[in-house]
């Protein structure tokens, strides 16, 4: 019943089905919107301002703003149970040159501590797990690194209903552990790393990231007529390692081991960890902006219930229903997200909300 009921309540709010492309190394990607979803009913009296302002508000119309979205979206959750799932880089962090300066502000931090308060919250990122949670410094979160290759659950003992993943996350003294499914690869993907160094580090501008279960392989500084023939130097590298894949995200390659596991496959595991994956009354919200966030969108559309929300300054194809156009647009809707769970009557206990054991 409810589940049909947010079904229609998301075809109402423009809960679209499309399918991602794979993207290609190419210059320029990305476009200048200059007017925002909010200022909707200013391009319907005053017209467009450009061909961007005109695709991005008729995308817009398709993926309503969560904020303008928001009263709805959380009368709908009444009485639910909430599950915050952040992605790091793009949505928390605005994206810069330098993926080692992409700190989030402490108004964002402290907004996700709010936010975790009161929700069970993961960060889910293509970053190492380590370095993710140095960015973050929170401790009453999830944190899911390497696209979800690498979890560990925080110091709380969580009843889960069936128990199925309740002994990989924690073991029987109630402590910490790590779920890594492509833990064997390891050895591999340093050989990986060593190639890629020594190939494409002569390629002016190219960076390489050890993100512990992958690696990156970014190109926003390199010369846009050298991008071909870094594209080629990475396959040529893959081409010797057949049990690794490339995938792209926002100005950088990825190299991922071969296995069935991604951000969709994370935010499961995360919700079953939390017994939270057979309730009908569960509700995740995922936040993201780049491709890999799509898997988790899925996953949510599978579910049937759920907001999967993209954080984009401009139109894409997606399989979110809702959007935030940057992360300063995250910052205010965590805060009221926060906000809203404080003062909602309805609002369960943190025990009741977390299945914690005393
Ligand atoms: O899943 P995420 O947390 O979004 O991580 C995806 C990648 O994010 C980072 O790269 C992106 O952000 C950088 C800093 O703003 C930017 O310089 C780069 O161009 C972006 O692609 C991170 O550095 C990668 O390792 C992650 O895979």
């Amino acid at each position: 019943m409810f589940t049909r009921n947010i079904a229609k309540f998301n075809q109402a709010l423009g809960f679209q089905r499309s399918s991602t492309n794979k993207q290609k190394l190419q210059p320029g990607s990305g476009r200048s919107i200059s007017m925002r979803a909010s200022n909707l009913s200013h391009f319907i009296a005053g017209g467009p301002t450009s061909i961007d302002d005109a695709s991005y508000n008729s995308w817009v119309v398709e993926h309503p703003s969560a904020l303008g979205s928001f009263d709805q979206m959380m009368r709908a959750a009444k009485g639910r149970k909430i599950a915050v799932f952040l992605d790091y880089d793009g949505t928390l962090a605005p994206i810069v040159d330098n993926p080692d300066l992409a700190f989030m502000s402490d108004e964002m931090r402290s907004a996700v501590r709010e936010v975790a308060k009161y929700f069970p919250t993961a960060i889910i990122s293509g970053r190492s797990r380590e370095k993710v949670k140095e960015f973050v410094q929170l401790s009453n979160v999830y944190y899911a690194g390497s696209h979800g290759m690498d979890i560990m659950a925080p110091r709380r003992p969580v009843k889960s209903c069936d128990g199925k993943y309740h002994t990989i996350a924690l073991d029987k003294k109630g402590n910490e552990v790590l779920f890594q499914p492509a833990k064997k690869f390891l050895p591999a993907i340093q050989k990986v790393r060593t190639a890629l160094r020594e190939k494409v580090m002569k390629i002016q501008g190219a960076r390489i990231e050890d993100n512990r279960f992958c690696i990156s392989v970014h190109f926003r500084q390199v010369r846009e007529e050298d991008y071909g023939i870094l594209e080629k130097t990475v396959k040529s590298v893959l081409e010797h390692y057949p049990e690794f894949h490339l995938s792209w995200g926002k100005k950088v390659m990825e190299i991922r081991p071969s296995i069935e596991w991604d951000k969709g496959h994370a935010l499961e595991y995360l919700l079953d960890t939390l017994g939270l994956s057979n309730s009908s009354d569960v509700l995740p919200v995922y936040i993201g902006d780049d491709r890999t966030d799509e898997d988790a969108f899925k996953v949510i559309q599978g579910r049937g219930q759920g907001y999967p929300i993209i954080v984009s300054s401009s139109p894409k194809e997606t399989k979110a229903s809702f959007s935030l156009h940057d992360p300063s647009e995250v910052l205010t809707f965590l805060l009221r997200l926060a906000r809203w769970s404080k003062s909602s009557s309805s609002s369960r206990s943190l025990a009741q909300i977390w299945g914690v054991v005393d």
